[in-house]
């Protein structure tokens, strides 16, 4: 499902009237019945519902679902913002037609809605969409912030909040905190901004029929879903051998931080991976081995180990950060000539080396939370947390690298640009391990794919929706522990990948 833009949603918009030959008028009536259907499932007809209007074609779409929700019996009432003379051009035809069937329409006076607003059970956010532009102006700022002090009525969206921007990079001062959010045909990048969750709250995308196809070419964004997950998902041949589902190696595993390693190779294995080996000091193997049986185990010294005889490693987990281990990663950096995916203490030691990316030929995975990601792009979290898309982006087409960007919603870059965004799982993750359990996961499917980036968006889908399983049936969102999603991964893989 794609990610837009406002400019690349009115592109879209723009190819479906012109040269496909849909018309705007029938876009509003799609958008505002798909809107109303999904409003529907939620009310009730004994509901007062108020649907707040604004000049441009979000307020059309509002005058559609008004007339929808009236002629099915519903008690509703459309408040426009702006004097009858400001609405034009398609937004005007729906207004007439919502005039003709008799919607009880009123223009905004002065004081007159905060009496209004007071008693409604729904109130519907039709004011303003992707056409915003800066702050919200007088009465926006002030009939949103009234609205949003309504605390018993169910709040609902239209596209996007009033005074949300569809795009990331603008900080909002007021904006209407919907409880759910009906956006129109493909969700737009602001929604996968942390800030905005509070505004957005669910977020159900409707389809209305418009063409996609004008932004085949352009670098996408899209949200990486179940229907991927089945579709990609590697394919275990009923002739197949361990060595056909790759030779894996964990290299990290200080004598302090022996759990890392152990769980990352517990993961790799349970997501199907051939062959795991973990090459740690040779102080902390007898230690890790009887909790990982299954696992090959070899001393942490690059002059016996041969890198490039495995199919893909991951470095960095329980690694340390003494100058010792720090000039062991630049090593491993520059002989590995096999896929790598670099973690935590990797992460640390690479912000010093990074220009050795541009020489490295093999691909490699980043897979950073938000202060290792900053650390890196030399940013602060919240410019980063504002910017996750362009920053990350800019990193990965000037690095040469895969960029997982660890966060609830999870954002993929490939080497050439491309992002996709994996919205699986839920606090139960914020917990120490759950990195390492993903890194194994990431190296488990990285050894069996075709694709990295299927891979990555594969290992990071199925890390969350176990996490999702486990706390909708055995677990809470406090108990779980990294390793309980590693024991949670065949209810996954048996639901998920057949
Ligand atoms: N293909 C589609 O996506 C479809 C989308 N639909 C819906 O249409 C909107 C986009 O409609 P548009 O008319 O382009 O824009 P808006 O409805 O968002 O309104 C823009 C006007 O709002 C005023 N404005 C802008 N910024 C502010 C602000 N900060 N404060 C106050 N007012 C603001 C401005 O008007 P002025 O006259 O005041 O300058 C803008 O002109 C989309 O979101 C969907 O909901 C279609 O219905 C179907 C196809
Ligand atoms: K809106």
């Amino acid at each position: 499902m794609r990610i837009v833009t406002a400019s690349e949603m009115y592109e879209v918009d723009r190819f479906t009237m012109e040269e496909v030959g849909l018309e705007g008028k029938m876009l509003m009536e799609n958008a505002g019945r798909a809107i109303a259907e999904g409003i529907m499932k939620e009310i009730s007809k004994q509901d007062e519902i108020l649907v707040l209007t604004g000049p441009g074609n979000n307020g059309g779409d509002g005058f559609v679902i008004a007339r929808t929700l009236y002629l099915k019996g519903y008690r509703v009432r459309v408040y426009s913002l702006v004097p009858e003379e400001k609405i034009k051009g398609d937004a005007l035809y729906h207004l007439n037609i919502l005039q003709n069937v008799g919607v009880p329409f009123h223009r905004l006076q002065n004081g007159e809605l905060a009496v209004r607003l007071e008693g409604m059970d729904v109130i519907i956010d039709a004011m303003l969409g992707i056409g915003t532009k800066g702050a919200l102006r007088s009465p926006y700022a002030e009939i949103v912030d009234k609205a949003n002090k309504c605390e018993q009525a169910m709040r609902f969206a239209v596209d996007i909040p009033t005074g949300l921007s569809s795009d990331e990079g603008v900080e909002t001062e007021v904006a209407f905190k919907a409880h759910k959010t009906f956006t129109v045909q493909c969700p737009k990048e602001s929604a996968f901004i942390e800030a905005n969750a509070q505004y957005y709250g669910e977020l159900e995308v409707v389809d209305i029929g418009l063409f996609t196809e004008s932004l085949v070419n352009r670098p996408g964004k899209k949200v990486w879903l179940k229907e991927d997950v089945v579709r990609t998902f590697p394919v275990r041949e009923r002739f197949s051998h361990k060595g056909s589902h790759g030779r894996g190696l964990i290299i990290g595993g200080a004598p302090n931080m022996p759990g890392a390693v152990m769980m990352a190779a517990r993961a790799a294995l349970r997501a199907g991976a051939g062959l795991v080996s973990i090459a740690a000091s040779h102080h902390l193997i007898s230690t890790i081995a009887p909790y990982v049986p299954e696992a090959t185990y070899t001393d942490l010294n690059l002059k016996t180990l041969d890198i490039d005889s495995f199919h893909a490693a991951a470095v960095g987990m329980g690694l340390g950060r003494s100058e010792q281990s720090a000039s062991l990663f630049e090593d491993i950096l520059r002989l590995a000539n096999i896929p790598i995916i670099i973690d935590a203490d990797g992460l640390y030691h690479l912000k010093k080396m990074k220009n050795m990316l541009k020489e490295h030929t093999a691909p490699v995975v980043l897979t950073p939370h938000f202060k290792e990601a900053a650390d890196l792009l030399d940013t602060t979290v919240s410019a980063l947390k504002q910017n996750p898309f362009s920053l990350t982006r800019a990193f990965s087409t000037e690095y040469g690298v895969y960029f997982l960007l660890k966060g609830p919603y999870t954002i993929i870059t490939t080497t050439d640009g491309d992002q996709y965004v994996v919205t699986t799982g839920n606090e139960s993750l914020a917990k120490g391990g759950s990195g390492d359990v993903l890194s194994g996961i990431l190296l488990g499917l990285l050894l069996q794919s075709h694709h990295i980036t299927e891979a990555l968006c594969n290992g990071r889908f199925i890390h969350g929706k176990t996490a999702e399983i486990l706390t909708r049936h055995t677990h809470s969102r406090y108990d779980l522990l990294a390793s309980d999603v590693i024991e949670g991964l065949p209810m996954t893989l048996r639901t998920i990948c057949k």
